[in-house]
């Protein structure tokens, strides 16, 4: 029979890969070299023109958490494979290794370094899948989230996802990043409560079949609710739902706020605008519409170039699953390596395809904006000491097509990656979800609107500097030589 442990630590949620490979770098004596991983994705989600970067919080707790409980151990030691002084080894296992990143509501594009992670080899090693299977789908939430949000300019914005998400988890971590991407409230009360999001709702289709019509539900609700919002589309929205939600806010006056209607199917521009005139014929200019069924950010462009009469969206399905593109492809690569003389060494994966070479190298990543309207010229990556804050001008070009490229002056050059754990310990302060939602809105602001358009946005320039180029080439070139050498012989 199997035996079952309790789930009580997240160490084991990685590939057992990790694991067997601590085991090599352990037995063989590596396990302390000290290595450098970077996180980064190559191509940005929904052909967007940018990304929100989401989950460093819980990446923190992650590795504030990160040992091995005796149900670990004695799980690993009942699979057999592992023999008992590696088990012994990651009894005694503490996370020593530095982490950068870049801070949540960063505005942030493809090639460039999200996550450094600096330590010994086994550190490492250890955290890459829990690291990219966090910030993987945090970071394609928000940024679905800031579609959606740059789709209704400043109407409000509701995240009814719950119901549809990928259980419990994504429910509650894709509302806090679809908050951080723009979101103004969330229907789960759980996510509000532990997250401090506004909690938000009407009622559904339910209420209404309860009580077998549009009047007496409405009226139900008014006597146990001050604030109403009543959905209207159940049996008939123009002729029965609106009429009657009219007529239970002029019968009840002042003793409740007639916040305004719901509608969930049918051709919501048409509907929408006639709702508008019943209302205001009604003498309630100020109730609002609402509106869900399946929306994302191409519905709500549609409806409104269609005129449509909607002032509060909500949005379930579409953003919380990230339906049209469900995955983001961020990669967690070594960059560098200890020797066996203590040099670190930088280290590259070569491929066939340009776009899938990495950058060898302890890098940073700058964010350079004009002085005169601290609008975006592009991020520039640099390697080792090099600080372009020190420089009067900047050559950037593209890293593949180097013809392109040009000398910036008078510019402000700012670090993205900050140290977040240094040797094992925390060494950031985590800012507050308002403070993270707040940034990424600054930060989007800064964003020339070529970058930002929905629709074949411009391509962002991330470049490499000059010495992180040369370093590059130079790399490649040696392993290329390398390879023909041992050919040879
Ligand atoms: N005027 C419009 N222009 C473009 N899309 C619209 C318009 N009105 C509604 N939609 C969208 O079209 C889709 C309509 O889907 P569908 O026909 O399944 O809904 P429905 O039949 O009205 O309601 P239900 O969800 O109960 O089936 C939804 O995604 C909705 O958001
Ligand atoms: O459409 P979403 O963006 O996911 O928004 C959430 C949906 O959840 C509710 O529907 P419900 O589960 O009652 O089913 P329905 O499709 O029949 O309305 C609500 O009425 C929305 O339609
Ligand atoms: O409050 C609502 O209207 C709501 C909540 C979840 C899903 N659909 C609608």
């Amino acid at each position: 029979m199997v035996k079952l442990y309790p789930d009580d630590s997240y160490t084991l949620h990685t590939d057992a890969y990790q694991i067997n490979m601590m085991q090599t770098y352990w037995r063989q004596g590596l396990a302390d070299r000290k290595a450098i991983f970077e996180v980064y994705f190559r191509k940005l989600p929904f052909q967007n023109g940018y990304a929100i970067f989401a989950g460093l919080e819980r990446v923190v707790d992650y590795i504030q958490n990160l040992r091995f409980t005796e149900h670990d151990l004695a799980y690993l030691k009942e699979i057999g494979d592992y023999p008992d002084d590696f088990i012994e080894y990651l009894r005694n296992f503490k996370f020593k290794a530095t982490i950068r990143s870049v801070v949540e509501g960063e505005v942030v594009f493809n090639n460039e370094p999200l996550i450094q992670v600096e330590g010994p080899l086994v550190d490492c090693q250890l955290v890459e899948t829990a690291i990219l299977n966090i910030v993987n789908y945090q970071t394609l939430i928000a940024t679905k989230a800031a579609r959606v949000r740059s789709a209704c300019g400043d109407d409000a914005l509701l995240e009814f996802g719950t119901r549809r998400a990928q259980e419990f988890d994504a429910a509650l971590w894709g509302t806090r990043a679809a908050y951080i991407g723009g979101f103004d409230a969330t229907s789960n009360v759980r996510a509000a409560k532990i997250f401090g999001i506004p909690a938000s709702g009407t009622h559904a289709h339910a209420l209404v079949q309860a009580y077998r019509n549009d009047y007496d539900a409405f009226m139900a609700y008014a006597k146990t609710h001050k604030d109403c919002v009543f959905l209207v589309d159940t049996y008939d929205t123009l002729r029965s739902g609106v009429p009657n939600a009219i007529k239970v806010a002029k019968e009840l006056g002042d003793q409740i706020n007639f916040l305004g209607v719901r509608i969930d199917s049918g051709d919501m521009a048409y509907i929408s605008k006639r709702i508008r005139e019943q209302l205001d014929e009604a003498g309630f200019p100020d109730a609002k519409i609402y509106a869900s069924n399946d929306l994302d950010e191409k519905t709500i462009t549609n409806l409104k170039m269609q005129g449509a009469k909607i002032d509060i969206w909500g949005v379930g399905t579409k953003l919380i699953t990230a339906y049209d593109q469900p995955a983001l492809g961020a990669v967690y690569k070594m960059v560098a390596i200890e020797d066996e003389n203590g040099v670190l060494e930088d280290t590259i994966k070569i491929s066939s395809n340009a776009e899938k070479v990495s950058t060898p190298g302890r890098k940073q990543v700058w964010r350079i904006t004009k002085k005169t309207d601290g609008k975006s010229e592009g991020d520039y990556i640099t390697i080792g000491d090099e600080d372009p804050r020190k420089e009067k001008s900047l050559y950037m070009f593209h890293p593949q097509y180097t013809y392109i490229n040009k000398d910036v002056t008078d510019f402000n050059a700012r670090p993205l990656l900050r140290d977040i754990f240094k040797d094992g310990e925390l060494v950031y302060e985590l800012p507050t979800l308002e403070e993270i939602k707040e940034y990424s809105k600054l930060h989007l602001d800064s964003l020339w609107e070529e970058y930002k358009r929905d629709l074949n946005p411009q391509d962002y320039p991330v470049d490499l500097s000059q010495k992180c180029y040369d370093n590059k080439m130079k790399i490649i070139k040696e392993v290329r030589e390398s390879i023909n050498q041992k050919l040879e012989k």
